[in-house]
């Protein structure tokens, strides 16, 4: 394709616009009677299935996608966090060299360390073994480590290896989370780890000067040496810090910020919680789906199938949202980091060559383990907007729980929400159903279900380390496949830039008005308003005020 031609001026594309009209009288109640089609959509790996049946598509709408796929394919456009998952044999190039090894140096520096530090060996400057962990770090130096964390935390393996120890994430400037993170933590024990690619990060850098003066003030200056260690690209301002660059474990540029949970961004945490071999498990898991990816056809390739689903779902129904609901508590933290690797990635306006447009990309993601969700927002799902929902479900349950004299095991319990609601979505109620249960007439439009709202169900067989290693570069390569079709830079976040650069000129008049008295200047008419309050009902604070660190 000429580079700056738009995907919807292809054939494919046009033919799936037509495909549309004529498709939107189809219900789901009807689609779901074609077994052969909801065979077909029925895609197996590894254990984990793949029910698409219920997406308001026929074989023919997938045909067509697949056709829409082969324009904007991956070829040719690296999508390189593969690299930090591949087995130590393996060879990528990144500007014409093999990524690998460098890769495994990593690998294999935080191995050492880690066992090291959970073995006692490395101990604080007291003396003292280091059995806590904080994590400094924010948006994808944060959200992925946290999810594989809460995802890890009652897996029983993972539960014997984290005997003893924790691990805790600073990531808002707000000072009540560096307050959460320090309460009943000793800074004797505590190893502080900061993690950023850039190393500049505004929030990140002041929570990481905050807990350097929480352990130099009870330790001295030099315990910083023992006590805090880095991930970074930047190991210049590392150094600068006051971090030992033996102490920093490196990435590099070519891996993009929310795609890092499988650089020493996640690892390295991960692997002083739960030991270096938990996490190589992950990375397997995550490296399987790679494989999978590169080489399974379109129509068995659950990451390519997921990916233009969504395409299909938001360019062409129209449907700017996704739910993402996992049946499972342990995935509470899965939607918050998909959250920021979907729409940091494809929430553009414009195409990868800088053209505006003309269709809807990008798509609004949220969501919140069932059945939690199902008495919160689903009502809206049901029976107000229509939100395309990923149904995650797991086969056997990390920690199973049997009543005696109950119906069901509790696991039972929650899976069976898991297989009622895509049913409900798909079929709603008809008048026919009410008017049969005698519902009363002036209920009727209350009670009728319109059904025809499209999901899919994922179904893992457990959740541990490999399992949610595969969940997650599902959902990496879906995203990327998405940016591909649409045709957008999914690898690039100029949006964050606007608001970041205005808070400067914020952070600089309040420090001016605080110190200088100086009055507020240069912003719109109800910034000014807002900041003259803020600064007079906080003019108590001293404009050179000691250091306070939290104390709960
Ligand atoms: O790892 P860093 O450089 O501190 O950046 C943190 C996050 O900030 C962002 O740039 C967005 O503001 C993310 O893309 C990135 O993951």
């Amino acid at each position: 394709m000429a580079s700056t031609t738009l995907i919807c001026d292809s054939e494919p594309w046009k033919d799936l616009k037509s495909h549309v009209e004529d498709f939107k009288k189809t219900h789901l109640r009807d689609l779901m009677n074609d077994k052969e089609r909801c065979q077909s959509m029925m895609v197996e790996f590894d254990g984990m299935l793949l029910d698409y049946s219920r997406q308001r598509a026929t074989l023919d709408t997938m045909d067509k996608l697949y056709q829409l796929a082969e324009i904007n394919s991956t070829e040719n456009r690296s999508v390189l966090h593969v690299a930090l998952r591949a087995p130590r044999d393996a060879v990528i190039y990144s500007d014409g060299k093999n990524v690998v090894p460098d890769v495994w140096n990593v690998l294999d520096k935080i191995k050492d360390f880690s066992e090291k530090v959970r073995s006692g060996s490395w101990v604080g400057a007291t003396g003292k073994p280091l059995k806590d962990v904080i994590a400094i770090g924010i948006g994808g130096s944060f959200l992925g480590p946290l999810f594989v964390h809460t995802a890890l935390q009652t897996d029983p393996e993972a539960v014997e290896f984290a005997k003893g120890r924790q691990l805790r994430f600073l990531a808002n400037v707000d000072p009540i989370d560096v307050a959460r993170n320090i309460a009943g933590l000793n800074p004797e024990t505590t190893l502080v780890v900061v993690v950023s690619k850039t190393f500049t990060t505004a929030e990140t850098m002041l929570n990481a000067r905050t807990l350097r003066e929480w352990i130099s003030s009870a330790l001295g200056p030099f315990a910083v040496a023992k006590h805090m260690v880095a991930v970074s690209t930047n190991l210049t301002l590392v150094e600068k810090f006051g971090i030992d660059p033996n102490n920093a474990f490196a990435f590099w540029d070519w891996v993009g910020g929310r795609y890092s949970v499988c650089s020493a961004v996640g690892v390295l945490p991960l692997s002083l919680q739960y030991g270096f071999s938990m996490v190589e498990k992950f990375l397997n898991g995550a490296s399987s789906i790679d494989q999978h990816f590169r080489s399974a056809p379109f129509e068995k390739n659950i990451p390519v199938l997921l990916g233009l689903l969504s395409v299909w779902n938001v360019s062409f129904l129209g449907y700017p949202a996704r739910a993402i609901l996992p049946y499972s508590q342990a995935l509470e933290k899965f939607a918050p980091h998909i959250q920021q690797v979907s729409m940091e990635s494809n929430g553009k306006g414009v195409s990868i060559d800088g053209v505006p447009l003309p269709y809807e990309a990008g798509e609004i993601d949220f969501g919140e383990p069932g059945t939690n969700g199902q008495h919160s927002f689903y009502q809206l799902i049901h029976q107000g907007r229509v939100i395309p929902c990923d149904f995650i479900g797991i086969v056997k349950s990390q920690q199973p729980v049997y009543l005696k004299g109950e119906v069901v095991s509790n696991h039972d319990e929650l899976m069976s929400n898991f297989f009622a609601q895509p049913d409900a979505l798909a079929y709603g109620k008809t008048l026919e159903q009410l008017l049969k249960e005698n519902v009363p007439q002036h209920l009727i439009p209350h009670k009728m279900f319109s059904g025809n709202r499209p999901s899919l169900s994922l179904l893992l067989p457990s959740l541990n380390a490999c399992n949610i290693g595969q969940l997650l570069a599902s959902y990496e390569h879906r995203i990327a496949v998405e940016g591909f079709v649409w045709g957008i830079n999914s690898f690039d976040q100029w949006g964050v830039e606007l608001g970041k650069s205005l808070a400067t000129q914020v952070r600089k008049q309040l420090h001016a008005s605080r110190t200088k008295g100086e009055p507020v200047e240069g912003f719109n008419f109800s910034t000014t308003t807002l900041l003259t309050r803020y600064l007079e009902a906080s003019s108590d604070i001293p404009a050179d005020p000691p250091t306070l660190l939290p104390r709960i």
